[in-house]
């Protein structure tokens, strides 16, 4: 029998998400329905699902509340296709002003909201581009694999990196080059990492730093998702990607801009390793009810 699920549409930067509250874990939805949900003909349409569930009430949760027992919430991610991912920069920031405007969680200025997340406790705060992440820390990962994506003449050697969910980061020569790649195919990716990863393709500005700020344009295609008007993690990693290609003297401040906007990446040292922080809009746009078959 179908039962009526009240959700949220939300997005960050035009990456949109889907949000439900099921804060005991009652509403375990199974891949293939909430591939119904994110379908942009058949369903709402999203390039994700974010279940607000507590970090008590979901078995992933005990590791988040071990690192972080203030983590009393867990943002539980299903790509669109309904395969579950580690991380979502951009539906992090989404999942703290859904729970904030549902009462359910508060964050004043200054303060930082713990969230558990498959990658492990992420602290939210609010900042001047809405909110900001810092999405811990980042390692170089999964080598330099080959990179072709239809359109692209060449073959190009990408940047494995991860930030608790895998990235690809590939540069392209210029603007041209980038709006000429048709990333609704998967980018083919030599040899094929394990898990997947998200790709995404990058071209620089010129001048690459202005004001102490690096520059760079980004388009994405999202592991699970297809491409996406933006990837929160993969704007991250192609700062990252585009920091250690330009050695050294290259800023820790990056302004990355995505079809669906501009977000802001910072890397800062901690007592245990280099973090990277995420900053960006994050808007609730509409609510409504749908029937879960
Ligand atoms: N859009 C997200 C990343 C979502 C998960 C990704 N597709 C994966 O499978 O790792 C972001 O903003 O970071």
């Amino acid at each position: 029998m179908p039962a009526d699920l009240h959700f949220t549409k939300g997005q960050g930067t035009g990456n949109d998400f889907v949000l439900f509250a099921d804060p005991d874990g009652e509403i375990d939805l199974d891949p293939s329905q909430i591939a119904a949900v994110c379908d942009r003909h058949f369903g709402v349409g999203a390039d994700g699902l974010l279940r607000a569930v507590r970090s008590r009430s979901i078995p992933e949760g005990a590791a988040a509340l071990a690192e972080d027992e203030s983590a009393e919430w867990f943002m539980d991610y299903h790509n669109a296709d309904g395969s579950i991912a580690e991380m979502c920069g951009n539906g992090i920031r989404v999942f703290a002003r859904y729970l904030i405007e549902n009462g359910l969680a508060e964050l004043v200025p200054g303060e930082t909201l713990a969230i558990g997340t498959r990658a492990g406790v992420r602290d939210v705060q609010r900042s001047r581009l809405g909110f900001q992440v810092d999405l811990g820390r980042w390692r170089l990962d999964g080598g330099e694999p080959l990179v072709r994506a239809k359109n692209l003449q060449v073959a190009r050697p990408g940047l494995g990196i991860n930030i608790g969910n895998p990235h690809v980061v590939v540069a392209l020569a210029d603007d041209e080059e980038l709006e000429s790649a048709d990333l609704s195919f998967i980018p083919h990716l030599e040899p094929e990492p394990v898990d997947g990863a998200n790709v995404e393709f990058v071209v620089p500005s010129d001048p690459l730093v202005r004001d102490g700020v690096g520059h760079i344009r980004m388009r994405v295609h999202e592991r699970g998702s297809g491409e996406t008007l933006s990837c929160g993690t993969g704007a991250a990693a192609a700062a990252l990607a585009t920091r250690h290609w330009a050695g050294e003297g290259a800023p820790d401040h990056w302004s990355v801009a995505v079809p669906g906007g501009v977000v802001g990446v910072r890397m800062f040292a901690t007592e245990d390793g280099e973090h990277v922080a995420l900053s960006g809009p994050a808007e609730l746009v509409y609510e409504g009810d749908l029937a879960i078959a």
